[in-house]
């Protein structure tokens, strides 16, 4: 079985709720959404490694307003015990500060906290709807020397994950990959939140004609279970699952 890690959005009542449905052994990541910034990220991930988890706040880059705002997070981090975090750009369109892409906040991330931090980035199995694949690509080879591994964007296709593996790697990118799976949600919602993130070949794929179209067309509500099951059965599988929860963590099968 792959390791499994829980995506989890910092809205209200969140921390109770996984207090009260998800075991502490469970590693949990912190999104970092536009409008809530960055300050409701890091206190979630605190409050959360207060009580036992490991956490991993997700930093977006452009909504940081300050290198002090940084230092700040990088000191709340630290004394929290928590010793990752993942680095993305954000989808604010004007950076609030001097930070405009995951590769300076992590270089900034480096030269604060001396290397004592991992580093998550981002890979996208089917591209990124503003951003060319050769930018993408000569972005993350950029960002390689300074992370530890790459969680990639929700995707529904097996032999697509795959190949975007079996890609990076003959890029010359050797990180340890983990596979970003959405967890089970209602249909609807992960069209809505596929077209809003711009996920748009894994739309098409699960409101398509393909077999994993009708399989989800058939349910009322998605479930990660044959994804993840194919998944790990690759010849060379992920080296992990990063599950978006969506915060449905009564319908998450809690594994390590
Ligand atoms: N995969 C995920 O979990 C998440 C993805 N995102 C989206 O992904 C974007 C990229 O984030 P990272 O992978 O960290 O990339 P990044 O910040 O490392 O940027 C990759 C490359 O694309 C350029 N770039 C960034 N945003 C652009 C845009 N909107 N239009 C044109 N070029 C752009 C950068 O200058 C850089 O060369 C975010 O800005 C956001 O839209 C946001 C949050 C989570
Ligand atoms: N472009 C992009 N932005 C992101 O923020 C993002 C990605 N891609 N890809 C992977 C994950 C998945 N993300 C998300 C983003 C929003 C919800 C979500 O449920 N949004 C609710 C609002 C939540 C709230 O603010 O209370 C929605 O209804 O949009 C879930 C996962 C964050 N990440």
């Amino acid at each position: 079985m792959l390791p499994t890690r829980l995506e989890i959005i910092p809205t209200q009542g969140v921390i109770p709720a996984v207090l009260a449905k998800v075991p502490t052994s469970t590693t949990l990541t912190v999104t970092c959404l536009p409008h809530h910034g960055v300050e409701r990220t890091m206190e979630t991930a605190v409050a959360l490694a207060g009580h036992g988890f490991t956490v991993v706040p997700h930093l977006a880059a452009r909504a940081i307003g300050s290198r002090e705002q940084l230092a700040r997070l990088i000191r709340s981090a630290a004394g929290a015990g928590i010793a990752e975090i993942f680095a993305i750009g954000g989808d604010t369109a004007v950076p609030a500060g001097p930070y405009s892409s995951s590769e300076s906040l992590m270089r900034e991330i480096v030269e604060l906290s001396g290397r004592t931090i991992k580093l998550g980035v981002a890979g996208y199995p089917e591209g990124h709807p503003s951003i060319s694949r050769l930018q993408l690509m000569e972005s993350l080879q950029a960002k390689a020397e300074l992370a530890d591994h790459v969680v990639t964007q929700m995707c529904f296709s097996v032999p697509t994950i795959a190949e975007y593996i079996a890609g990076l790697r003959s890029e010359g990118v050797l990180l340890p990959v983990w596979a970003g799976v959405a967890g089970s949600a209602p249909r609807t919602k992960l069209v809505f939140l596929a077209t809003k993130i711009g996920v748009g070949s894994s739309l098409r794929f699960i409101t398509g004609k393909g077999a994993l179209g009708r399989q989800l067309l058939s349910g009322s509500r998605y479930q990660p279970g044959a994804l993840i099951r194919d998944l790990t059965s690759l010849p060379k599988p992920p080296d992990g699952i990063h599950l978006y929860t969506f915060n449905a963590l009564d319908a998450v099968d809690s594994r390590p």
